[in-house]
């Protein structure tokens, strides 16, 4: 017994040498990226490459063999390489503020923490940022698991020429948070309408006789719940910790496994990764069997739609723009074929961006 607890001190010597190794190498390796950087500078290349990003976290997995926990060691290598990456050009990111949303985790997990964040007031106001080249990168919800699509960030692809750089999937569980941390000082429960709807049974079970209060974002629920101690707000873990406030019940959406997925926009798609996928807004032409018209092409193609949406253009009575998924990237030949053929038979066409797809197993 009292043999191991002397080896204590040994061993913690060979962990603050490792730990100076691993400092020496992530030094080393952010020297290497900038390096990488310079010369893609001189080759005008773009600098984010996601199919050597993909191929580094692939062989690394498979070097690991399952030793090291595989989301803890992706998400270390994550941060590693972002860090890089920024070192290389600095990126800026809009994101539907203010601090803590769901949006700026969605942020942070993308782009790590070495990146620049910038709260916007709207969804509208992110596309404006980016569109201006005011930020280099935005970040919007585009759809949740269990409401659907978040129609503002779709209407503002119609209104905004930006392009679809990425997409990242988060998982969302909601926090019931207060000043106290005491549900009997809660009188409304504020946060964005969309966790009210999620978690709408838990409160109606829970606080039948307390009015909710529909805001922009959780962000600006978990503000206005710090600066009144009646107020309860639906608001992420980092808005806990932003604004200083006390959890009251954790997890109390109606339903598990909730997800919204996030897009982020910016104005040039990366090269391929090897695992894309391409977004498509078309109009359809005025005549039967429009719709069914497009379908054939894309399984004439052998293309795989993911995902097929529709919204009304304003002004324009009963007509409509849809949103395609597709699995592959506008540089993959059949992607590429079926796009050119999509052109001849749609009243509007536009390539919204070809994006690495996110992984799910990193959902966090
Ligand atoms: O290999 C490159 O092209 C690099 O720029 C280095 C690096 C990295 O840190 O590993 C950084 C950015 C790229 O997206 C890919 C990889």
């Amino acid at each position: 017994m009292n043999e191991k607890k002397d080896n204590i001190p040994a061993i913690r010597h060979e962990i603050d040498s490792i730990d100076n190794q691993i400092l020496e190498l992530l030094k080393k390796r952010l020297s290497c990226a900038k390096q990488v950087g310079l010369l893609k500078n001189e080759g005008n290349r773009a600098k984010w490459d996601p199919l050597r990003e993909r191929e580094i976290y692939d062989r690394l997995l498979k070097e690991n063999n399952d030793v090291f926990p595989t989301d803890a060691l992706k998400s270390i290598f994550h941060e590693i390489i972002t860090t890089c990456r920024l070192s290389q050009k600095k990126a800026e990111v809009a994101f539907l503020g203010p601090e803590a949303t769901f949006s700026h985790l969605a942020g942070v997990k993308y782009f790590g923490h070495s990146a620049e964040y910038k709260a916007a007031d709207t969804i509208d106001d992110v596309f404006a940022e980016v569109e201006k080249g005011r930020t280099s990168y935005g970040i919007v919800p585009v759809e949740n698991s269990i409401e659907g699509a978040v129609f503002s960030t779709l209407d503002c692809f119609m209104n905004y020429k930006v392009q679809i750089c990425g997409e990242v999937r988060l998982e969302i569980s909601h926090n019931l948070v207060c000043r106290s941390g005491d549900i009997q000082d809660i009188q409304t429960v504020a946060s964005h309408a969309q966790p009210l709807a999620q978690c709408r049974e838990w409160l109606r079970r829970h606080l039948p006789s307390v009015p909710t209060l529909p805001v922009f974002s959780t962000g600006a629920a978990a503000q206005m719940a710090a600066n009144n101690p009646n107020i309860g707000a639906i608001a992420s873990s980092l808005a806990i910790k932003t604004y200083e406030l006390q959890v009251v019940v954790k997890g109390i959406e109606d339903y598990r496994g909730n997800t919204t997925r996030f897009l982020v926009i910016g104005k040039k798609s990366p090269d391929p990764s090897g695992r894309d996928r391409t977004s498509l807004l078309i109009g359809l032409m005025d005549r039967p069997g429009a719709l069914n018209e497009i379908l054939t092409v894309l399984s004439e193609e052998d293309i795989n739609l993911a995902k097929i949406e529709s919204r009304p253009i304003k002004g324009k009575q009963w007509k409509y723009l849809f949103f395609l998924d597709m699995m592959g990237h506008i540089r993959d030949d059949k992607i590429d074929r079926g796009c050119q053929r999509l052109k001849q038979l749609c009243s509007y066409f536009e390539w919204l961006g070809s994006y690495p797809q996110a992984d799910s197993s990193t959902d966090s």
